[in-house]
């Protein structure tokens, strides 16, 4: 659809856009980033003959952009306006209707009933239609921002040009405008070209992008292509962090201000816990990175409050998480802040192990119950069961983990875990093999996130070799106490 063949260009006589090649196809997405004055807008003045070509060339359907006279190439290619202070007295209808310049014929140019209607239709869904007779001084950044948009789109191009078309647009907007230019673009084939300054906007809607840095082309590809961690650091000369949105499969980039990394600290200790019948609670200063089976706070996240609450044996609830919630709001412990689990096991019989040596410190807390000691391999004798969880494992880490450390953290600890059942011959009462755990068990590990790098935590590393010894030796102890407490 467009062809930019080595294109070079600029405003006197050194090029800001220097020889660019690259192709942008049928109903395509396509984004341009990079960083202030790389260069963005002038390519975009580039591809609508704007600037002239200093050398290449720009194909659009086949033909050069010259073949094109200025109407014929306005039914094609339409460009979002940039601001103009010269539309303000005009009203809302009136300037959408200009974008119907390219269609109206004749010495009188009157605007005929399909021009009205493509008129009323482009206003309706940039959801206009309430401010159509309102002139433009009179409205928002935003608003005026949506009446452009409307103005391009009354043009029924092929191609549209936009240069940062979400400026001044709040966050639904931002949304309701990109979802509605995508689904052109999906089902009307429009084929869209813009430049975006937000990098996770342009992740989640382009089809492509293209990074540019002093006029030329650094990397052209599919989002998880070009926005890579080491490529955006040295063009945006800033600490970025890469990783993969929670929903979709587009890649997210969060900066890393500096101020972050200079946190208050937190010391793991034991003075940290607080136990009584009702509930096991950690309470830490700084907010902790957790990745946890928590019924509350599951999966990664980061907490500074830490609840194991006790449930009885024939405890059932539809709704756990909501259970949970209402119970922090009850203690006054807010929910963003709080992760929380539930046990039936006897909570003043916890475990508990510390360390502290060479730059890190673990502590470790188990409680265990075993009325439902199961063994996993025969686990499916057992699946229409919701009894709460028995053994529940909480390791805090004073240290800096990778992803792939609270990964094989929780590896570690659950063989550990297991191990322990094993040493005190826990069997599973349905089946009489080996249990390795209870039906519901659930663990967490959360890290400080400062101080020694830890990069990995299986069992022949530094971290991993503390977590499985004193994981086995406190679920052990928990579960002698168990027993102990069984015989009485
Ligand atoms: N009209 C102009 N006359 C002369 N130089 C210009 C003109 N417009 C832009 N430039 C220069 O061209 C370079 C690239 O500008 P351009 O606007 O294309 O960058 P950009 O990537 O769109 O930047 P931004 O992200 O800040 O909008 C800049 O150094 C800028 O100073």
């Amino acid at each position: 659809m467009i062809q930019v063949k080595n294109i070079t260009g600029g405003y006197d006589k050194s090029p800001i856009v220097d020889h660019v090649h690259f192709q942008v196809n049928r109903g395509e997405f396509f984004g341009v980033v990079g960083p202030n004055g790389s260069g963005k807008t002038t390519l975009i003045k580039l591809l609508n003959g704007v600037l002239p070509l200093w050398e290449g060339e720009v194909i659009i359907d086949r033909q050069p952009l010259e073949y094109y006279g200025r109407k014929h190439l306005a039914r094609k290619v339409a460009t979002l306006p940039q601001i103009q202070q010269s539309f303000f007295s005009y009203n809302v209808y009136e300037t959408v209707m200009m974008g119907r310049y390219a269609y109206q014929s004749g010495f009188i140019k009157q605007p005929n009933e399909r021009d009205k209607e493509v008129t009323e239709k482009v206003l309706e869904k940039t959801g206009l239609v309430d401010m159509k007779f309102l002139p433009l001084a009179h409205l928002s950044g935003g608003e005026r921002q949506r009446v452009y948009l409307a103005q391009a789109l009354a043009q029924e191009p092929d191609i549209l040009l936009l240069d940062e078309p979400t400026n001044h647009l709040d966050f639904s907007y931002q949304k309701q405008l990109l979802d509605e230019l995508k689904q052109l673009s999906l089902t009307n084939h429009l084929t869209v070209v813009s430049i975006f300054h937000d990098l996770n906007i342009a992740s989640l809607y382009c089809d492509r992008l293209l990074l540019i840095d002093q006029g030329q082309i650094t990397k052209v590809g599919k989002p998880e292509e070009v926005m890579q961690k080491p490529l955006l650091e040295s063009i945006y000369h800033s600490s970025i962090d890469v990783h993969p949105n929670p929903t979709l499969s587009s890649p997210q980039m969060n900066l890393l201000p500096n101020y972050f990394l200079d946190r208050t600290k937190t010391t793991i200790k034991s003075e940290l816990v607080e136990a009584t019948e009702e509930k096991v609670l950690v309470r830490t200063p700084q907010l902790l990175k957790t990745f946890s089976s928590a019924v509350m706070g599951g999966g990664f996240g980061w907490y500074r409050n830490f609840i194991n609450y006790h449930v009885d044996k024939s405890f059932h609830c539809e709704f756990p998480t909501q259970f949970m919630i209402e119970k922090c709001q009850q203690w006054e412990l807010p929910e963003h802040d709080t992760l929380a689990m539930m046990t039936a096991a006897y909570l003043p019989d916890y475990s508990e192990r510390y360390f502290k040596a060479e730059g890190m410190s673990i502590l470790i807390l188990v409680t265990a119950g075993l009325g439902n000691a199961v063994d996993v391999v025969h686990g499916d004798k057992r699946v229409k069961e919701h009894q709460p969880g028995t053994v529940n494992t909480w390791v805090f880490i004073d240290g800096h983990l990778s992803e792939q450390a609270f990964i094989q953290g929780i590896v570690t600890a659950t063989e550990a875990k297991t191990q322990a059942f094993s040493t005190c011959g826990i069997k599973d009462p349905l089946t009489n093999t080996s249990a390795t755990g209870t039906s519901t068990d659930s663990i967490m590990i959360a890290s400080t996130q400062t101080g020694r790098q830890l990069e990995y935590a299986g069992p022949i590393t530094f971290l991993g070799s503390k977590v499985g010894q004193m994981i086995y030796e406190a679920t052990k102890e928990a579960i002698e106490r168990y027993m102990e407490r069984m015989k009485t």
